[in-house]
């Protein structure tokens, strides 16, 4: 493309990409220069040049020995806004083109994502970005972010444009939504889940944590499209002020435009009656748990508010794929329950203790998780009060480490335990064989945390693991099952 398609008065120069780490820069990218948290992107102009840079896009007055010769200096105000702006055209603004869906919220952003996508798929075909996966087509990447830089994001949404996808749905994180991720994105539909506490450790308190959020209402819907907002959510009446679009409410304890009642928790199944417009439609679903209901309502309404009917929608319900590492129910035979879940906040803890505790009854609640290193400290206690509360037994592990000792974390979360048995097994495969180990019948094994991740962040970085799911069935094929008929 020319560089005068992406910038009045420059001149024709042809343009290979666009790029805002010098590290990556290729022979005739433009290179943007982004002021971040540790470096500022107006350091690296000189690398971005010697690897092929064409144009140099920056904010501040820069100084002649920070502009080498041999590319076109471009001023602007905001090179944040220049790169979304330039991404936006050099991709042929492909979200013009898919129906958009924008989920946001603690939890519950995967599950709905996902719900929305299968069930779209019935229709039309239809894509998904986030933290479990880049799906689109016969394309399944792994993601390094729930919602990529604003680059990447677009080159993937036109990709998914050219396989013939004619939705997306697209998880959009507080982070993604606070360093601008989308900002070239206008959103068909807009959904909130529920905001609880998380990632203080970056965005410093609830409100601007809250705020973050709350972008996608304010500015990034259309003002022609809805607003999906959960009606039990503290947050609601604020969010439904601040929306930009027309709001749709959903919930399970207030009369709202997509509401449950009659919610039926069985290990296996949920049942309940959604009303809408008066009339009551009996659901039932594979999922489980009270929250998931809530993932469901958010799904159902997002995509009848975007013409499908609910004729289609509810028998589909009934069926939904399992997605991997959430709540996700190993039954191999065994005579226990078995949950690998990727819970890692406190809400998504306490829901998840709350559930195994249910299904549990007068059996014992085994419980085995950890709290990721160099994140959010303060929330290591609270998840020893939370197991303190639900659970019979408590297993402490290593989840994601990074350069933390996994022990101390432990000791913090200890801190929270004050009457629960615990114990500490580094070695996430022991302390899962463990829990194996120790289960009679009838009692509920959780694993928590890590769900299907198929790598452990240690000091270096990623590092290969097996993913609870998969070493949970090792062990107990190992462990728990009775092969003495196999041999007869
Ligand atoms: C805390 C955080 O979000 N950091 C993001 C941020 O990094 P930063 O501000 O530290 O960037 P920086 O290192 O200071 O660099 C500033 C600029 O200089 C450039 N640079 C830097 C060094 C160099 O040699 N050359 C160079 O050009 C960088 O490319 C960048 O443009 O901007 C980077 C570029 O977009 C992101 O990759 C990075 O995400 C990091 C890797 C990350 O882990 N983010 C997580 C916390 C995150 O975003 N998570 C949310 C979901 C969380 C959840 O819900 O669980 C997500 O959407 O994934
Ligand atoms: N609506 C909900 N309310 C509370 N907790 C939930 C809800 N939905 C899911 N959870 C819990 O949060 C965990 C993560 O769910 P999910 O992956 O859908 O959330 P997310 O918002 O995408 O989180 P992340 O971006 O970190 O993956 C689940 O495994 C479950 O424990």
């Amino acid at each position: 493309m020319r560089l005068s398609k992406l910038f009045k008065n420059a001149p024709t120069t042809n343009v290979t990409g666009l790029c805002f780490d010098s590290r990556k820069v290729k022979q005739g990218n433009i290179y943007f220069c982004l002021p971040g948290m540790t470096h500022d992107g107006h350091e690296y102009i000189g690398q971005a040049i010697e690897r092929g840079a064409i144009c140099i896009v920056h904010s501040r007055e820069l100084t002649p020995e920070e502009m080498p010769t041999g590319a076109i200096y471009i001023r602007v105000n905001d090179v944040m806004a220049a790169m979304n702006q330039c991404a936006r055209i050099y991709y042929s603004s492909p979200s013009d083109k898919l129906l958009m869906y924008g989920i946001t919220g603690t939890n519950g952003k995967s599950s709905i994502a996902n719900i929305i996508r299968n069930i779209r798929n019935l229709k039309e075909p239809c894509g998904y970005i986030g933290t479990i996966a880049i799906e689109y087509g016969n394309v399944r990447l792994q993601p390094d972010l729930t919602t990529p830089d604003a680059i990447f994001l677009q080159e993937k949404l036109s990709d998914m444009v050219r396989c013939g996808m004619k939705a997306c749905a697209l998880e959009v994180s507080s982070h993604g939504l606070a360093q601008h991720r989308v900002d070239a994105i206008d959103f068909d539909v807009a959904v909130f889940t529920n905001l609880t506490y998380d990632h203080l450790d970056y965005h410093g308190t609830m409100e601007s944590y809250f705020n973050a959020k709350s972008i996608l209402f304010k500015d990034r819907v259309k003002a022609d499209g809805v607003s999906i907002l959960n009606i039990d959510d503290p947050k609601f009446p604020e969010l439904k002020k601040l929306s930009k679009a027309r709001v749709i409410s959903y919930g399970v304890n207030t009369e709202c435009d997509y509401r449950a009642i009659n919610v039926e928790i069985l290990p296996n199944q949920t049942n309940f009656d959604l009303i809408y417009e008066g009339m009551a439609y009996p659901v039932k679903t594979n999922l489980v748990a009270t929250y998931n209901v809530y993932n469901l309502l958010a799904a159902i309404a997002a995509l009848h508010e975007t013409g499908m009917d609910l004729e289609t929608i509810l028998p589909a319900c009934e069926n939904l794929p399992q997605i991997d590492g959430r709540l996700e129910q190993i039954n191999l035979g065994q005579d226990f329950h078995v949950i690998v879940d990727f819970a890692h906040t406190p809400d998504g803890m306490e829901q998840m203790m709350q559930f195994g505790r249910k299904i549990a009854g007068n059996h014992q609640v085994i419980a085995v998780f950890g709290s990721a290193g160099k994140r959010d400290v303060a929330k290591r206690k609270v998840f020893g009060q939370i197991a303190d509360q639900y659970c019979d037994s408590i297993i402490l592990t290593e989840d994601d480490p990074r350069d933390e000792d996994p022990k101390e974390i432990a000791d913090q979360i200890k801190e929270g335990i004050k009457t629960k048995p615990h114990i500490f097994i580094q070695d996430r495969y022991e302390a899962i064989r463990q829990a194996v180990e120790s289960a009679n019948k009838g009692d509920v094994v959780l694993l928590l945390g890590k769900g299907d991740e198929p790598y452990i962040y240690r000091e270096n970085g990623r590092a290969p693991y097996k993913g609870d799911n998969v070493i949970v069935k090792e062990c107990i094929e190992k462990y728990a099952l009775d092969h003495e008929d196999d041999e007869k």
